[in-house]
């Protein structure tokens, strides 16, 4: 039932060699002491403190060089070498506990060949017929801390941290205060001992929240929720450990008396029978293929899962077969963590700067030394605003936890307060546009954003709104990007965009970026003018768009446009008729009242349509089954249409032609002089459409059905 960890480190074809001759060189000596002391260093701020000041990706590297250095020189691999050891003794915080079993740590694979070597070194040693029939259980490898749990008779009798794996921290109570830790099993085929190993961790939600309120009461930051989670766990005053929300996934068993099972994942049956929480996540592979795929799937589902994870943990299913292959002083053989690719790493914060937006929202960022996280190079990080600056307690020079999960953004996690020297100076707000000068101020009184009030001419805000412009969902200017906005600002060559469709060639050569060695336009600045007259031509939902009206954007632009055809109808209706659009909520409807309600935007419409800008709705493309579905009956005659033509143009829509009227089915399109088939309509009360309905329907698009329905109601 149980492994015995040996001594005998696992020798590489490489270290055999090595192991035969080489005495370590004095130079390979100091290495080896510099890196031993750095890891138990770490070590110590990580498992003891809480507080560490490495990134676990630089941890990891150090270890891994550790590991090397002493595979080229097995002499320097003394016990008491940090690559033998699991972990630093307990802190006298606590009183220590031995462990009923050892609690080791796992090897790691960072790659795909790392992880296939140490499956062909089983199959080598056992068999392929045998790992096969054992299979390899895929697990997830929580990012939290380990704990070992102790019932006896079904009671939890003892909890201990990892510590060195033989002897761990006593935080009993502490742990009775975590809700899905069990303090009594249920069940009635209880074990008479049950060593229980897990995972105690904190959500990302509840460690942002934790670090916020630590922020706010003036404490340091964790760094990461495992750290978080440690940090709760590790608390003198359980009641603190009370009020962190601690959740618990077990992941292994130790010593046991009074159960037996022939797989791993039948002790997890087991113990989620008693009333233990084990994971949902967990799969039984038979092949590596299999496992390579659970592998892939949760690296692209990583942030849906409801704790951190850095990998996955492919263990040998069945219990004879981890026997067999042992364990080394560190860890088990029968079992391996895949790291996923880190998704947080330490940098400098060289600086915060501010960044002026669109609407003149002034925004600090993070100006860092550049590093590469999540498989890209990191340089810039939002900071959002100034209160956020301060909730994350950052200075100037700290070095900083840089986190970035997958695609999300890149966000600076918080300070490593350790590490600080005294030189780190505190971030403050400019109170004047770094763009204009003017001062800034908050819109509202409270609102947590400071902006520019200078919104037309602020050169800054300016620019953003030139480049949202010409953005493809607005009017679509290729030429139009940030060096030509640039050169039109610098130049004067603009007011505000109002000017955009006033620009000429005689205007363009005056900047140099527009102006050939000869003093010709550019062949770029010549293609400018033509994007700027097809430009002229776009549908209003576009020019909707490129006003930069705050809340205004794609999903409820066409709307507008079709609801009210031209700007101007735009530009007179109030929020009561603007609301009436699908989509339009009272707040974009004030913010489009408000935006018209200024002179020079209104100047902007006004230039634009002297310049020989339409600003009109697009024509409906209709589908070709728009009236699918719906019956008509065409009488008489109507302005436009002939009974064919009429008929020819529901039935290219998809719609049917009938002869008679039914309460059902029929929609009636009756001509100017009411007929037979008109007074059946109304007696039956089946919509009724004139030539102006007739056209409605027409160009009613996809929501024919429902055009139908509101006329009838009419009817
Ligand atoms: N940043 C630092 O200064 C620093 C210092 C020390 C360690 N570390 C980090 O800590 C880690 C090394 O610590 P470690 O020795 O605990 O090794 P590990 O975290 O790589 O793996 C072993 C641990 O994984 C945990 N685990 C999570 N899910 C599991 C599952 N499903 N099955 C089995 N075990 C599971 C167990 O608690 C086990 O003890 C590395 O990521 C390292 O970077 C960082
Ligand atoms: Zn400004």
């Amino acid at each position: 039932m149980s492994q015995t960890p040996d001594q005998t480190p696992e020798l590489s074809e490489e270290t055999a060699r090595a192991a035969a001759g080489a005495e370590p060189t004095a130079e390979a000596r100091q290495r080896h002491a510099e890196l031993s002391e750095a890891i138990d260093q770490a070590r110590w701020r990580y498992y003891v403190l809480d507080q560490p000041t490495m990134s676990d990706a630089e941890f990891d590297k150090t270890l891994r060089e550790l590991e090397s250095l002493e595979a080229e020189f097995p002499g320097l691999r003394t016990p008491d070498s940090p690559t033998q050891k699991v972990g630093p003794p307990p802190s006298s915080t606590f009183a220590a506990v031995q462990h009923p079993q050892r609690l080791l740590s796992l090897d790691n694979a960072f790659s795909a060949e790392e992880l296939d070597r140490w499956a062909q070194r089983a199959i080598r040693e056992l068999g392929q017929q045998q790992i096969e029939k054992s299979g390899f259980l895929c697990e997830l490898k929580i990012d939290g801390l380990a704990i070992d749990l102790v019932y006896e008779g079904g009671k939890l009798v003892r909890a201990a941290t990892r510590g060195d794996g033989r002897v761990g921290e006593d935080v009993t109570d502490n742990v009775k205060t975590i809700k899905p830790i069990p303090q009594w099993l249920t069940g009635d085929d209880l074990p008479a001992l049950l060593e229980v190993r897990g995972e105690v961790f904190l959500s990302v939600e509840s460690f942002e929240k934790l670090n916020e309120s630590l922020v706010a009461d003036g404490k340091a930051p964790f760094a990461n929720p495992r750290n978080s989670a440690a940090g709760s766990l590790r608390q003198k005053d359980p009641r603190i450990t009370a009020s962190r929300n601690l959740g618990f996934i077990a992941h292994g068993i130790g010593a046991v008396e009074g159960f037996e099972a022939d797989r791993l994942s039948q002790v997890y049956d087991g113990l989620a029978r008693w009333g233990l929480p084990v994971s949902s996540h967990t799969k039984l592979c038979t092949t590596l293929d299999e496992v390579w795929d659970y592998i892939g799937y949760f690296g692209e589902h990583r942030h849906s899962v409801e704790h951190e994870l850095d990998g996955v943990v492919i263990k040998l299913d069945q219990r004879t077969v981890q026997d067999q292959l042992g364990s080394t002083s560190r860890a088990p053989r029968w079992a391996i963590a895949y790291k996923y690719p880190p998704e947080e790493v330490n940098t400098k914060l060289l600086d915060i700067k501010v960044n002026v937006g669109r609407t003149g929202r002034v925004t600090p960022y993070g100006e860092m030394e550049p590093v590469v996280v999540a498989g890209s190079t990191v340089g810039f990080a939002t900071l959002h605003n100034a209160s956020e600056v301060k909730r994350k307690g950052v200075l100037i020079g700290d070095t900083i936890v840089l986190r970035k999960a997958g695609d999300v953004i890149p966000e600076i996690v918080g300070p490593v307060v350790e590490l600080r020297d005294g030189s780190e100076t505190e971030f403050e707000m400019p109170t004047h546009c770094p763009a204009c000068g003017t001062e800034l101020r908050p819109e509202q009184e409270g609102d947590a954003d400071i902006r520019c009030p200078n919104t037309r001419s602020c050169p800054a805000q300016l620019r953003e709104r030139l480049f949202h412009l010409a953005g493809r969902s607005a009017l679509d200017i290729e030429m139009l990007g940030g060096q030509a906005a640039g050169a039109l600002l610098d130049n004067e060559l603009l007011t505000d965009e109002g000017d955009l469709f006033d620009l000429d060639a005689d205007k363009l050569v005056q900047a140099e970026l527009f102006r050939t060695k000869a003093g010709n336009l550019t062949a770029n600045a010549r293609k400018l003018l033509d994007n700027l007259d097809e430009a002229k031509q776009r549908p209003l939902d576009r020019f909707l768009i490129a006003l930069s009206i705050r809340h205004l954007g794609p999903g409820v632009a066409p709307d507008l446009a079709d609801a009210f055809g031209d700007i101007d109808k735009i530009a007179a209706a109030d929020v009561e008729a603007l609301t009436e659009v699908e989509g339009v909520g009272p707040t974009l409807a004030q913010a489009i009242v408000d935006w018209f309600a200024v002179d020079w935007h209104r100047d902007i419409v006004t230039k634009w349509k002297a310049a020989g800008v339409q600003m009109v709705a697009e024509e409906r493309e209709l589908g070709e089954q728009t009236l699918a579905g719906l019956t008509f009956v065409v009488t008489g005659t109507i302005s436009g249409y002939t009974r064919d033509s009429a008929a020819e143009a529901i039935t290219s829509r998809g719609g049917k032609v009938s002869g008679s009227v039914s309460k059902k089915t029929a929609y009636v399109v009756v001509g100017e002089s009411p007929g037979s088939k008109y007074d059946k309509a109304v007696s039956l009360k089946v919509p009724v459409l004139d030539a102006e309905g007739f056209e409605v329907l027409l160009n009613a698009g996809p929501d024919a059905a429902s055009e139908v329905a509101r006329i009838g109601e009419d009817a």
